[in-house]
C-alpha cells in the first residue's frame, strides 16, 4: 500500500509527538515557563495514539518517529514503544530524544524494540549548554549517548541547532567527534517557530556551515539511506562517523519530504510550517477504523509542495516546537 500526495511524494514517515512536556526549556523551543501545557484530559491516551500510529501504517506509513516535548518523560512510554514496534507492517520505530534519562532508560528502550535514537545536543560546554537549556546538563546527556552505545543502539544520530553567535564556535570540535566515533553529527538550521523578531540573525545557513567545515576538512558526500530524513550527509575523510546539514530553512528537501506529523493532542500537520491541522479526536471514539484511514488520507491530500519561510517570508503563526515535535 502506497500513500502518495498531491505532488507525487510517497508519504511513508510519521512523526509522533507523545507529550507537550519537557524536562528541559531549550530557547528556541518554549518560553522559560514552558509553554501552556496542554490539559491531562487533552492528550492522547496511549490507546488513541496507537490507533492512529496502527491506521496509518495500514496506509502506507513505515517509518515512525516518537518525538515530544520530551518523549521519555511520559509516564507508561517504554510499554507504549513495545506495541508500536510489534505493528508488523512498521518497518522503523526511532526516538528522538534531549537524551537526558537516556543514562537510565536507554537498556530498556532497546529491549522495546525501538531501533535507533537521534539525539539532541547544542553545546558541549556546560555553560552554554545550560544557557541554551535554561537547565541542562551536558555531562547526562553525554552518559545518555555513552548508555545508548552500551546498550546495543546503532551509532546515535546528534543534532545540533547552529545559532550564530550562540554556539556556531563548536561547528567544528563538533565535527571533530566523528573523527573517532561513529556518530553522525548533524546540523540543524534553526527555524522561526516562535516567530520572534530578527530570527534570521541567529540563523546561519547550511551552506555556510558546509563551507566553514570544507576550509578545515575534506568532505566526501555520503548515500542517503533508505527511509532517510531530510539531512544531507558528508563523511570528513577518514572518519569513523559522518555530518549532515538539515536545511530546514533554506534548502529545498521539500520536494522530497515523506512525513506528516501527529501532536499529542491528536491535531494532525501535513507541513511543519502549515497552521491548517486536522483535529483526529472525532474519529478516535468508534471501533470503526474507516473514517480515521479516510482523515488521514485527507490530510495528505492538502500537503503543501513547500514552506515559505525563506527569503524572509514568514507565512505561518507561531508555534511551538515542543507541541509539534519538531
Ligand atoms: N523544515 C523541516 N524540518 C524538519 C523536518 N523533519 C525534521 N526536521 C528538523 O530536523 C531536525 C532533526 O529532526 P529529527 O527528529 O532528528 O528527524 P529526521 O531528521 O527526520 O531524522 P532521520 O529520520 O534520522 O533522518 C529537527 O530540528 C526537525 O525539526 C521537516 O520535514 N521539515
Ligand atoms: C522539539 S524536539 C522534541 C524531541 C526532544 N525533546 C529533543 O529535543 O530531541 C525535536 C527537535 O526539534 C529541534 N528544534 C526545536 N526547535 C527548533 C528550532 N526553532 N529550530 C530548529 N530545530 C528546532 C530540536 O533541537 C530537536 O532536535
Ligand atoms: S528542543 Fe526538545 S529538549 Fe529542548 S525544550 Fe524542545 S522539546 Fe524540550
Ligand atoms: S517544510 Fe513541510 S513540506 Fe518541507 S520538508 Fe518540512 S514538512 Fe515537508
Amino acid at each position: 500500500m502506497e500513500l502518495i500526495d498531491n505532488f507525487g511524494r510517497r508519504i511513508n514517515y510519521l512523526r509522533l509527538s507523545v507529550t507537550d512536556r519537557c524536562n528541559l526549556r531549550c530557547r528556541y523551543c518554549m518560553p522559560a515557563d514552558g509553554v501552556d501545557k496542554l490539559a491531562h484530559a487533552a492528550i492522547l491516551s496511549y490507546e488513541e495514539l496507537f490507533r492512529i500510529a496502527s491506521a496509518a501504517v495500514a496506509i502506507g506509513v513505515e517509518k515512525i518517529r516518537v518525538t515530544g516535548g520530551e518523549p521519555l518523560v511520559r509516564k507508561g512510554i517504554v510499554p507504549f514503544l513495545a506495541r508500536l514496534a510489534a505493528i508488523p507492517a512498521l518497518r522503523q520505530l526511532v526516538l528522538t530524544t534531549n537524551g537526558m534519562l537516556l543514562p537510565e532508560m536507554a537498556v530498556e528502550l532497546r529491549r522495546a524494540g525501538v531501533q535507533r535514537l537521534n539525539i539532541s545536543l547544542d553545546s558541549l560546554k556546560p555553560g552554554t549548554f545550560r544557557a541554551i537549556t535554561r537547565s541542562g546538563d551536558v555531562g547526562q546527556v553525554l552518559a545518555g549517548i555513552d548508555a545508548a552505545v552500551a546498550a546495543g543502539f546503532p551509532p546515535p544520530k546528534i543534532n545540533m541547532v547552529v545559532m550564530r553567535g550562540v554556539n556556531d564556535g563548536e561547528v567544528a570540535d563538533f565535527a571533530r567527534l566523528t573523527l573517532d566515533h561513529p556518530y553522525t553529527v548533524r546540523y540543524i538550521e534553526y527555524m522561526p517557530a516562535t516567530r520572534e523578531e530578527n530570527w534570521q540573525r541567529l540563523c546561519i545557513p547550511a551552506r555556510e556551515i558546509l563551507d566553514r567545515l570544507a576550509s578545515a576538512y575534506e568532505l566526501e558526500p555520503v548515500e542517503k539511506g533508505e527511509m532517510a530524513g531530510p539531512s544531507q550527509d558528508f563523511r570528513i575523510r577518514g572518519a569513523a562517523g559522518t555530518i549532515g546539514v538539515i536545511s530546514a530553512v533554506s534548502g529545498h528537501f521539500c520536494g522530497e519530504c515523506n512525513r506528516v506529523r501527529v501532536t499529542a493532542a491528536g491535531m494532525a500537520k501535513s507541513c511543519l510550517f502549515s497552521d491548517e491541522t486536522l483535529d483526529l479526536r472525532p474519529y478516535l471514539g468508534t471501533d470503526d477504523s474507516a473514517p480515521l484511514t479516510e482523515a488521514l488520507r485527507r490530510l495528505v491530500g492538502c500537503k503543501p509542495e513547500r514552506h515559505g519561510i525563506d527569503g524572509g517570508r514568514v507565512e505561518h503563526s507561531a508555534f511551538s516546537m515542543a507541541k509539534v515535535g519538531g
